[in-house]
């Protein structure tokens, strides 16, 4: 069997370097229309941070795992088509801000109608609107050679950047959408085939394909919506004297509720949550069911807030102005193990501090500074005027914190428990404070040390 990839992000890459590694009889090839990033998983320097794939890729790589840019040459030879393209938000035209732009899904799908000479499996295996598969038909039917002909799956990822090749070793389930005809169940039994190499059959769970479509969008809305819910209740935290580590974990131990993604934050980043709830949003008022858009979207507004409440509360505690202060930005990244700043909520702070003229000094281990220049000044709008005033630091969190009023801590490193922040503090204008965004810091050994603490979701004493 040979497996194609369309598509080397980080899903695309993980998923298919781990069908590589426990399926050696099968050959996987991963092919992406960016040389760049094909020559880069090609190389010694990956271009994905994510503990364990490394190690994966470069025992593969050459054996049954192959990066390349011959998408066509690859399509042709391929059994079975993954296609991982991205599916970002539309940014014009209708839907602009709400719809997933699948522009990229057609291209790929129609260049796999025009190069096909034979049967082909094709797997959805990016996140798209529910019914995607049937569009995805009709340009395979419309565009195809005679007497070709498809299946179409839908093969929804659920692994979280920081812990993919866990999720992708260890998942919770593998879902399989297909169509309910002797070929489809065909299909779906190939597809089955690769992951029973690793995954207990009871783990492998197959649906309609519309079902299956569908709940992949479901699954990151009611994973969002779990920590929307608990940073809404953050604020009343802060304002009662309540403690929402407390409350979350109070609430967790209720069986029906569970413990998971009841971390309050400065808000959830990452490429898909925002994005994926806009598209469900925008499914349901193209459905016509303006509640149920107005209810999910509440998800998306409550994160905003979050992020805009954290900044404010910046602002306040330092004198209610912070210009050409010093604020260090500890992390950049949208989450701890991964170097993905997407949708990351240090974008959103650091700009919000930037207009409000402070002096910024990122320091994030995996973030390279090219990086967070192209999101805050090529895509965020960060003008001329104060991009001289952002600079990163490359050194430690040590470095950034020198001659800074105050550190905000925004991703959850692990690096970030164990500083020594007495040596932090002595770096420090005075009086210095610590925001933590994320819970982690143990904030009455902040206060001990001379610091003046703020952390969301709680209100310790100054
Ligand atoms: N990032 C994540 O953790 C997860 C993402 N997803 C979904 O998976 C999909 C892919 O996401 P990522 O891997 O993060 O995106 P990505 O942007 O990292 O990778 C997509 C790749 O597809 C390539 N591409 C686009 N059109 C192409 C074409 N016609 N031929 C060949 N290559 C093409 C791009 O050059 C790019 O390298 C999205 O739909 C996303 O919603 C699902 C679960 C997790
Ligand atoms: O479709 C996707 O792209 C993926 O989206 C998320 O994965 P990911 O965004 O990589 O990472 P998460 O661990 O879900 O974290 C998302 C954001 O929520 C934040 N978060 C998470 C958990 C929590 O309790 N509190 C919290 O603020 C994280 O810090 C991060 O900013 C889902 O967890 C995956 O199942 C899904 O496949």
């Amino acid at each position: 069997m040979a497996i194609c990839c369309i598509g080397a992000g980080y899903v695309g890459g993980p998923t298919c370097a781990v069908i590589a590694h426990k399926c050696p009889d099968i050959k996987v090839t991963i092919v992406d229309i960016n040389q760049q990033r094909i020559d880069a998983w090609n190389s010694q320097n990956i271009p994905i941070y994510e503990p364990g794939l490394e190690e994966i890729v470069f025992a593969q790589r050459g054996k049954n795992l192959f990066f390349s840019t011959d998408v066509d040459g690859t399509i042709l030879e391929a059994d079975l088509i993954f296609v991982s393209v991205n599916t970002p938000t539309k940014k014009g035209g209708i839907g602009a801000g709400f719809a997933a732009d699948l522009a990229y899904v057609e291209a790929a799908t129609r260049n796999i109608a025009k190069i096909a000479k034979s049967h082909k499996i094709v797997i959805e295996k990016s996140t798209v609107p529910c019914r995607t598969a049937e569009s995805m038909r009709k340009i395979l039917d419309a565009n195809s050679r005679p007497g070709v002909t498809f299946d179409i799956l839908s093969n929804p990822e659920f692994l979280a950047e920081g812990t993919a090749i866990k999720d992708l070793l260890h998942p919770d389930r593998v879902l399989i959408g297909h169509l309910d005809t002797e070929s489809g169940k065909r299909a779906q039994e190939a597809l089955t085939s690769v992951y029973a190499h690793w995954v207990p059959k009871e783990r492998i769970v197959t649906t309609r394909l519309w079902s299956s479509e569908l709940t992949k969008l479901a699954a990151n809305a009611m994973l969002a919506q779990r920590i929307s819910s608990i940073n809404s209740l953050s604020a009343i935290c802060e304002a009662t004297g309540a403690d929402v580590d407390e409350v979350a974990y109070a609430c967790g131990l209720d069986s029906r509720i569970g413990p998971k993604f009841l971390k309050a934050s400065v808000g959830f980043g990452g490429s898909c949550f925002q994005k994926d709830i806009l598209n469900l949003v925008y499914l349901s008022q193209s459905l016509h069911l303006p509640e149920v858009a107005e209810y999910w979207n509440q998800v998306v507004i409550m994160n905003e807030y979050q992020k805009r409440r954290f900044a404010e509360q910046v602002v306040r505690e330092l004198f209610n102005t912070i210009t050409n202060k010093k604020i260090a930005i500890f992390g950049f990244a949208f989450k701890k193990d991964t170097g993905d700043t997407r949708e990351s909520a240090a974008i959103t702070l650091i700009q919000y501090f930037l207009k409000e003229n402070a002096n910024i000094r990122v320091y994030d281990p995996k973030v390279p500074e090219s990086q967070m220049r192209y999101d805050l000044v090529v895509d965020g709008g960060v003008d001329q005027a104060h991009y001289n005033k952002f600079v990163t630091v490359h050194d430690s969190a040590y470095a950034a914190a020198e001659g800074c009023d105050a550190v905000v801590v925004v991703t959850e490193w692990d690096e970030f428990k164990t500083l020594d922040y007495t040596k932090i503090y002595e770096k420090m204008n005075k009086p210095a404070c610590v925001f933590d965004g994320r819970l982690i810091l143990p904030l009455n050994k902040l206060k001990d040390i001379g610091f003046k603490t703020i952390c969301i979701g709680k209100s310790l004493p100054h």
